[in-house]
């Protein structure tokens, strides 16, 4: 693979790229998006849709397929996309080469999205998904670096939360190459940019704060960790003190955070059967802070109570019917004996 940086020709929708050492053709079909590093396009090959990568710079795609190639070697469920094929694209007879990588393709909603429709219970189901996902590259000896929405994608039926962009991925120790800086614990004067658990954990936290807040806020002169954690309480969510713990860096590793959301929800659960239950009272508001979601559950109580005056007449005239066909036949039998 070669590695100078060079501006690279762009592949055409339809256009076929075949690759110098293996071979394999692929067939592009869109352009899925740009980042700082190069272009993610759709691509085809055998009737399977693949996301392929061209970057300008052949450092920038070794260090993200060295990256891609420890997440396959981590077993269990997956962490990143897989790998599927490295090489250089020769662009025309004699032309330069250009390199290139193939990633499985992962389809499904933009984390927001996902969320945007559903109760916040779902934030938490995401988010705990997300953590051990986070846990595993941890143990393995890395941190994702630049965590964000962006990064998020749900795979639905059965919904399932995956890591895409994995261009931030930093050994742990090292200083954290590539950001975004609202998710970035820097920015926000509450940590260093050394690469460990817990600034992953960090961003972990302010990606929850989005989802409730609804949209990313400026950072004004002077605003620090205090400034998140008032945000953060004045959502009135029952998700506050997991996420003011990691904004604060209390845990040290994503898995004291996933453990605490799972005992969180666990709780929610249990109350929320309880309160089904006809003879017990609320403890407290259910997990259902987002406005989609109080609206739903307040509409779903209304109708219960109220009943149809039309349906309610034929209940009526029914429970009369069914009344006085007993009543006949226990006089027909008072009758016979
Ligand atoms: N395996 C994949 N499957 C589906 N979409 C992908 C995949 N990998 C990347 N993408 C999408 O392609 C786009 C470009 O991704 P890329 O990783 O190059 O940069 P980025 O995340 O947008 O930007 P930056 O690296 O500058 O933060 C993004 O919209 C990303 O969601």
């Amino acid at each position: 693979m070669t590695t100078e940086k060079k501006q690279n020709r762009s592949p055409r929708p339809g256009e076929t790229i075949t690759g110098k050492w293996n071979g394999h053709r692929y067939k592009v079909l869109r352009t899925i998006g740009r980042g700082a590093t190069g272009t993610v396009y759709l691509a085809e090959r055998r009737g399977k849709k693949l996301a392929l990568k061209i970057s300008d710079q052949g450092y920038s795609v070794t260090a993200e397929v060295n990256v891609l190639q420890h997440f396959s070697r981590m077993g269990g469920s997956k962490v990143g996309p897989d790998l599927i094929d490295v090489d250089d694209w020769l662009v025309g007879a004699g032309g330069q080469p250009v390199p290139f990588y193939v990633m499985e393709y992962i389809s499904g909603e933009p984390f927001l999205g996902f969320l945007q429709s559903r109760e916040s219970f779902w934030l938490g189901v995401l988010v705990v998904q997300l953590l051990s996902d986070l846990d595993k590259l941890h143990n393995a000896g890395w941190v994702f670096g630049d965590l964000k929405p962006d990064n998020l994608k749900v795979m639905v039926s059965p919904p399932r939360v995956r890591l895409l962009d994995v261009g931030g991925t930093t050994k742990i120790g090292r200083a954290i190459k590539e950001f975004t800086e609202f998710y970035d614990r820097g920015f926000w004067s509450a940590g260093t940019r050394k690469a460990e658990p817990s600034y992953d954990v960090f961003a972990v936290g302010m990606i929850m704060l989005h989802a409730l807040y609804g949209r990313r806020f400026r950072r004004q002169p002077g605003d620090d960790l205090n400034t998140l954690k008032a945000r953060v309480q004045r959502l009135n969510s029952p998700y506050e003190p997991i996420i003011i713990h990691a904004l604060s860096g209390k845990y040290v590793r994503a898995m004291d955070m996933q453990y605490a959301l799972t005992t969180l929800m666990s709780t929610y659960a249990q109350e929320e059967k309880k309160r089904q239950s006809p003879k017990s009272q609320p403890q407290s508001p259910p997990l259902t802070q987002t406005r989609a979601g109080r609206t739903r559950v307040k509409a779903k109580a209304t109708k219960k109570k109220r009943i149809h005056p039309f349906k309610r007449v034929v209940q009526e005239v029914v429970w009369i019917g069914v009344l006085l066909v007993a009543f006949y036949v226990c006089m027909l039998l008072l009758g016979g004996s």
